[in-house]
Protein backbone atom coordinates (compact mmCIF):
# COMPACT_ATOMS: atom_id res chain seq x y z
CA UNK A 1 0.00 0.00 0.00
CA UNK A 2 1.57 3.37 -1.04
CA UNK A 3 1.74 6.24 1.48
CA UNK A 4 1.13 10.36 0.61
CA UNK A 5 2.09 11.12 3.85
CA UNK A 6 4.84 13.82 3.57
CA UNK A 7 7.68 14.45 5.83
CA UNK A 8 8.16 17.57 7.53
CA UNK A 9 10.28 20.15 6.42
CA UNK A 10 13.92 20.77 7.85
CA UNK A 11 12.85 24.24 8.33
CA UNK A 12 10.96 26.20 10.90
CA UNK A 13 10.34 29.03 8.72
CA UNK A 14 10.44 29.76 4.75
CA UNK A 15 9.64 32.68 2.78
CA UNK A 16 9.39 32.57 -1.17
CA UNK A 17 9.14 35.53 -3.92
CA UNK A 18 7.60 37.82 -0.80
CA UNK A 19 6.75 40.95 -1.98
CA UNK A 20 5.17 43.87 -0.23
CA UNK A 21 4.07 47.23 -2.73
CA UNK A 22 2.64 50.41 -1.34
CA UNK A 23 0.46 51.40 -4.14
CA UNK A 24 0.06 50.12 -7.58
CA UNK A 25 0.64 46.74 -7.84
CA UNK A 26 1.54 44.94 -10.90
CA UNK A 27 4.91 44.90 -13.46
CA UNK A 28 4.51 48.67 -14.23
CA UNK A 29 5.61 49.51 -10.30
CA UNK A 30 8.52 46.96 -10.42
CA UNK A 31 10.46 48.89 -13.10
CA UNK A 32 13.15 51.20 -12.32
CA UNK A 33 13.26 49.85 -8.73
CA UNK A 34 15.60 48.19 -7.00
CA UNK A 35 19.36 48.57 -6.22
CA UNK A 36 20.57 49.06 -9.86
CA UNK A 37 18.32 52.11 -9.87
CA UNK A 38 19.14 53.54 -5.98
CA UNK A 39 15.23 54.01 -5.97
CA UNK A 40 12.58 51.86 -4.02
CA UNK A 41 9.98 53.99 -5.60
CA UNK A 42 8.50 53.28 -9.19
CA UNK A 43 9.08 56.05 -11.56
CA UNK A 44 5.97 54.81 -13.62
CA UNK A 45 3.60 54.73 -10.72
CA UNK A 46 5.18 56.46 -7.58
CA UNK A 47 4.35 53.34 -5.51
CA UNK A 48 7.04 51.70 -2.99
CA UNK A 49 8.29 48.52 -3.73
CA UNK A 50 9.19 47.94 0.09
CA UNK A 51 10.21 44.37 -0.33
CA UNK A 52 10.25 42.08 -3.58
CA UNK A 53 11.03 38.75 -4.17
CA UNK A 54 12.63 37.91 -0.64
CA UNK A 55 13.36 34.36 0.13
CA UNK A 56 15.04 32.63 2.99
CA UNK A 57 14.32 29.29 5.53
CA UNK A 58 15.35 29.40 8.54
CA UNK A 59 15.96 26.06 10.66
CA UNK A 60 15.20 25.06 13.99
CA UNK A 61 17.96 26.61 16.40
CA UNK A 62 19.45 28.68 13.49
CA UNK A 63 19.37 32.30 13.53
CA UNK A 64 19.05 34.43 10.42
CA UNK A 65 19.99 38.30 10.03
CA UNK A 66 18.39 40.96 7.73
CA UNK A 67 20.37 43.89 7.18
CA UNK A 68 20.46 47.09 5.69
CA UNK A 69 20.22 50.97 5.98
CA UNK A 70 16.84 52.62 7.02
CA UNK A 71 14.22 52.11 4.39
CA UNK A 72 15.55 49.23 2.78
CA UNK A 73 12.44 47.23 3.39
CA UNK A 74 13.93 45.06 6.43
CA UNK A 75 11.50 46.04 8.78
CA UNK A 76 8.66 44.97 6.20
CA UNK A 77 9.34 42.00 5.67
CA UNK A 78 9.75 40.85 9.42
CA UNK A 79 6.10 42.79 9.48
CA UNK A 80 4.80 40.46 6.66
CA UNK A 81 5.77 37.79 8.59
CA UNK A 82 4.48 38.55 11.58
CA UNK A 83 1.27 39.20 10.04
CA UNK A 84 1.15 42.69 11.17
CA UNK A 85 1.05 43.94 8.01
CA UNK A 86 0.28 41.61 4.69
CA UNK A 87 2.73 40.94 1.96
CA UNK A 88 0.92 41.36 -1.86
CA UNK A 89 3.33 38.91 -3.18
CA UNK A 90 4.82 35.43 -2.49
CA UNK A 91 4.42 32.59 0.17
CA UNK A 92 5.31 32.33 3.70
CA UNK A 93 5.43 28.64 5.73
CA UNK A 94 5.59 27.07 8.72
CA UNK A 95 6.44 23.90 10.01
CA UNK A 96 4.26 24.14 12.81
CA UNK A 97 0.90 24.60 10.14
CA UNK A 98 0.29 22.06 7.95
CA UNK A 99 4.10 20.69 7.99
CA UNK A 100 4.65 23.59 5.37
CA UNK A 101 2.27 23.27 2.99
CA UNK A 102 0.19 26.14 3.79
CA UNK A 103 0.51 30.01 2.46
CA UNK A 104 0.28 30.98 5.94
CA UNK A 105 -0.31 35.02 3.38
CA UNK A 106 -3.18 33.30 2.56
CA UNK A 107 -5.39 32.47 5.63
CA UNK A 108 -8.01 34.84 7.37
CA UNK A 109 -7.01 37.15 9.76
CA UNK A 110 -8.68 35.75 12.47
CA UNK A 111 -6.55 32.10 11.53
CA UNK A 112 -3.60 34.43 11.05
CA UNK A 113 -3.58 36.05 14.86
CA UNK A 114 -3.67 32.76 16.04
CA UNK A 115 -0.57 32.19 14.76
CA UNK A 116 0.73 34.92 17.19
CA UNK A 117 -0.58 32.78 19.98
CA UNK A 118 1.81 29.68 19.43
CA UNK A 119 3.84 29.62 16.53
CA UNK A 120 5.26 33.12 15.73
CA UNK A 121 6.03 35.61 17.96
CA UNK A 122 8.16 39.06 17.84
CA UNK A 123 10.24 41.26 20.34
CA UNK A 124 10.26 44.83 19.37
CA UNK A 125 12.64 47.52 19.21
CA UNK A 126 10.19 49.46 21.29
CA UNK A 127 9.35 47.65 24.81
CA UNK A 128 5.98 49.35 24.12
CA UNK A 129 4.75 48.08 21.32
CA UNK A 130 4.71 44.47 22.76
CA UNK A 131 3.83 45.12 26.39
CA UNK A 132 1.05 47.12 28.16
CA UNK A 133 3.00 49.16 30.05
CA UNK A 134 -0.19 49.71 32.64
CA UNK A 135 -0.06 45.96 33.49
CA UNK A 136 2.40 44.31 36.00
CA UNK A 137 5.67 42.03 34.10
CA UNK A 138 3.57 39.11 35.81
CA UNK A 139 0.52 40.20 34.21
CA UNK A 140 2.31 40.62 30.43
CA UNK A 141 3.47 37.59 30.82
CA UNK A 142 0.30 35.72 31.59
CA UNK A 143 -1.60 37.31 29.04
CA UNK A 144 -0.22 34.87 26.02
CA UNK A 145 -0.44 31.98 28.26
CA UNK A 146 -3.97 32.95 28.97
CA UNK A 147 -4.83 33.65 25.70
CA UNK A 148 -3.41 30.46 24.69
CA UNK A 149 -6.18 28.08 27.35
CA UNK A 150 -4.06 28.14 30.59
CA UNK A 151 -6.49 28.09 33.72
CA UNK A 152 -4.58 27.67 36.77
CA UNK A 153 -3.75 31.10 38.59
CA UNK A 154 -0.86 29.02 40.30
CA UNK A 155 0.46 27.35 36.94
CA UNK A 156 0.71 30.56 35.28
CA UNK A 157 2.58 32.29 38.00
CA UNK A 158 4.84 29.97 38.21
CA UNK A 159 5.10 30.09 34.33
CA UNK A 160 5.85 33.90 34.41
CA UNK A 161 8.25 33.65 37.53
CA UNK A 162 10.03 30.82 35.55
CA UNK A 163 10.68 33.25 32.38
CA UNK A 164 11.52 36.09 34.66
CA UNK A 165 14.22 34.18 36.09
CA UNK A 166 15.53 33.34 32.56
CA UNK A 167 15.27 37.21 31.31
CA UNK A 168 17.31 38.02 34.94
CA UNK A 169 14.40 40.05 36.14
CA UNK A 170 14.63 40.23 39.47
CA UNK A 171 11.36 38.22 41.22
CA UNK A 172 10.41 41.07 43.74
CA UNK A 173 9.90 42.78 40.54
CA UNK A 174 6.88 40.54 39.24
CA UNK A 175 3.95 42.56 40.57
CA UNK A 176 5.19 46.16 39.55
CA UNK A 177 3.97 47.49 36.59
CA UNK A 178 5.68 47.43 33.66
CA UNK A 179 5.99 51.60 33.15
CA UNK A 180 8.46 51.64 36.32
CA UNK A 181 10.95 49.67 34.66
CA UNK A 182 14.20 50.85 32.85
CA UNK A 183 14.18 50.23 28.90
CA UNK A 184 16.51 46.85 29.27
CA UNK A 185 14.07 45.73 31.93
CA UNK A 186 11.34 46.61 30.10
CA UNK A 187 12.65 44.55 26.96
CA UNK A 188 13.44 41.64 29.24
CA UNK A 189 10.48 41.21 29.93
CA UNK A 190 9.29 41.85 26.20
CA UNK A 191 11.48 38.29 25.46
CA UNK A 192 10.19 36.72 28.71
CA UNK A 193 6.90 37.38 27.29
CA UNK A 194 7.24 36.57 23.75
CA UNK A 195 8.82 32.77 25.02
CA UNK A 196 5.58 32.18 27.15
CA UNK A 197 4.07 29.53 24.74
CA UNK A 198 7.66 28.51 23.41
CA UNK A 199 7.24 29.75 19.75
CA UNK A 200 8.74 27.46 16.89
CA UNK A 201 9.62 30.92 15.33
CA UNK A 202 10.90 34.52 17.07
CA UNK A 203 10.86 37.51 15.19
CA UNK A 204 13.53 40.08 16.92
CA UNK A 205 13.23 43.54 14.91
CA UNK A 206 16.17 46.07 16.45
CA UNK A 207 16.00 44.62 19.74
CA UNK A 208 18.29 46.46 21.45
CA UNK A 209 18.30 49.47 18.92
CA UNK A 210 16.99 51.98 21.64
CA UNK A 211 19.17 50.65 24.73
CA UNK A 212 22.41 52.38 26.25
CA UNK A 213 25.29 50.65 25.27
CA UNK A 214 26.31 48.92 27.87
CA UNK A 215 22.20 47.79 28.73
CA UNK A 216 21.89 46.71 24.77
CA UNK A 217 25.36 44.48 25.47
CA UNK A 218 23.49 42.87 28.65
CA UNK A 219 20.47 41.93 26.40
CA UNK A 220 22.70 40.77 23.44
CA UNK A 221 24.34 38.11 26.33
CA UNK A 222 20.75 37.06 26.61
CA UNK A 223 19.64 36.67 23.91
CA UNK A 224 22.30 34.58 22.90
CA UNK A 225 21.89 32.42 25.35
CA UNK A 226 18.14 32.30 24.96
CA UNK A 227 18.41 31.33 21.39
CA UNK A 228 21.60 29.01 22.01
CA UNK A 229 19.15 26.87 24.84
CA UNK A 230 15.77 26.86 23.18
CA UNK A 231 15.85 26.04 19.84
CA UNK A 232 13.50 28.75 17.97
CA UNK A 233 14.08 29.26 14.94
CA UNK A 234 14.62 33.52 14.52
CA UNK A 235 14.94 36.00 11.99
CA UNK A 236 16.71 39.44 13.94
CA UNK A 237 16.22 42.71 11.88
CA UNK A 238 19.20 45.28 12.41
CA UNK A 239 21.17 48.07 10.92
CA UNK A 240 23.97 47.12 13.29
CA UNK A 241 26.30 44.28 12.14
CA UNK A 242 27.38 43.96 15.65
CA UNK A 243 24.19 42.73 16.50
CA UNK A 244 23.87 40.71 13.40
CA UNK A 245 27.36 39.09 14.27
CA UNK A 246 26.46 38.17 17.98
CA UNK A 247 23.05 36.57 17.00
CA UNK A 248 23.17 35.20 13.32
CA UNK A 249 24.73 32.43 11.58
CA UNK A 250 23.65 33.71 8.11
CA UNK A 251 22.66 36.74 6.99
CA UNK A 252 20.61 38.52 3.57
CA UNK A 253 21.62 42.12 3.08
CA UNK A 254 18.74 44.30 1.56
CA UNK A 255 18.51 47.39 -0.45
CA UNK A 256 15.53 49.57 -1.83
CA UNK A 257 13.38 46.35 -1.21
CA UNK A 258 15.37 43.69 -3.21
CA UNK A 259 18.43 41.32 -1.17
CA UNK A 260 21.87 41.81 -2.26
CA UNK A 261 23.53 39.19 -0.93
CA UNK A 262 23.52 36.28 1.21
CA UNK A 263 25.76 33.75 3.15
CA UNK A 264 27.18 33.11 6.50
CA UNK A 265 27.62 36.21 8.69
CA UNK A 266 31.17 35.27 9.26
CA UNK A 267 32.13 35.48 5.96
CA UNK A 268 29.72 37.84 4.37
CA UNK A 269 31.90 40.03 7.47
CA UNK A 270 34.93 38.71 6.14
CA UNK A 271 34.61 38.60 2.32
CA UNK A 272 31.79 40.98 1.36
CA UNK A 273 30.95 40.51 -2.23
CA UNK A 274 28.31 43.06 -3.16
CA UNK A 275 29.66 46.95 -3.00
CA UNK A 276 26.81 47.54 -0.56
CA UNK A 277 27.77 45.22 1.94
CA UNK A 278 31.44 46.04 1.85
CA UNK A 279 30.39 49.61 2.14
CA UNK A 280 28.17 48.55 5.51
CA UNK A 281 31.18 46.15 6.73
CA UNK A 282 33.56 49.12 6.14
CA UNK A 283 31.01 51.14 7.79
CA UNK A 284 30.99 48.81 10.75
CA UNK A 285 34.37 48.09 11.10
CA UNK A 286 34.73 52.33 11.71
N1 LIG B 1 2.70 52.25 5.23
C1 LIG B 1 3.57 52.62 4.29
N2 LIG B 1 3.20 53.32 3.20
C2 LIG B 1 4.08 53.66 2.25
N3 LIG B 1 5.39 53.36 2.29
C3 LIG B 1 5.84 52.66 3.35
C4 LIG B 1 4.97 52.26 4.41
N4 LIG B 1 5.72 51.58 5.33
C5 LIG B 1 6.98 51.55 4.86
N5 LIG B 1 7.06 52.22 3.68
C6 LIG B 1 8.27 52.40 2.86
O1 LIG B 1 8.80 51.13 2.56
C7 LIG B 1 10.22 51.18 2.53
C8 LIG B 1 10.80 50.13 3.46
O2 LIG B 1 10.51 50.48 4.81
P1 LIG B 1 10.97 49.60 6.06
O3 LIG B 1 10.42 50.21 7.30
O4 LIG B 1 10.69 48.18 5.80
O5 LIG B 1 12.55 49.78 6.02
P2 LIG B 1 13.63 49.40 7.09
O6 LIG B 1 14.79 48.87 6.35
O7 LIG B 1 13.05 48.53 8.12
O8 LIG B 1 13.98 50.80 7.71
P3 LIG B 1 13.97 51.26 9.24
O9 LIG B 1 15.18 50.63 9.85
O10 LIG B 1 14.09 52.76 9.14
O11 LIG B 1 12.69 50.81 9.81
C9 LIG B 1 10.60 52.61 2.89
O12 LIG B 1 10.82 53.31 1.68
C10 LIG B 1 9.37 53.14 3.59
O13 LIG B 1 9.27 54.53 3.44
Amino acid sequence: MSSTTVAPPRWALKAEGLGRIYGAQGPESLDGTGPDFGTAVSPATGAVVAAWDIGFEVEPGEALGIIGESGSGKSTVMRCIAGDETATAGRIALRGVGHGAVNIRELDPSARRKLRLDQIAVVYQDPAAGLNLDVTAGGNIADPLTAAGWRSYQRIRDRAADLLRRVEVPLSRMDDLARTFSGGMRQRVQIARALANEPPVLLLDEPTTGLDASVAAGVLDLLRTLLEETGVAAVVVSHDFGVIDMLTRRVVVMRHGRIVESGLTDQLLEDPQHPYSQQLVAAARG
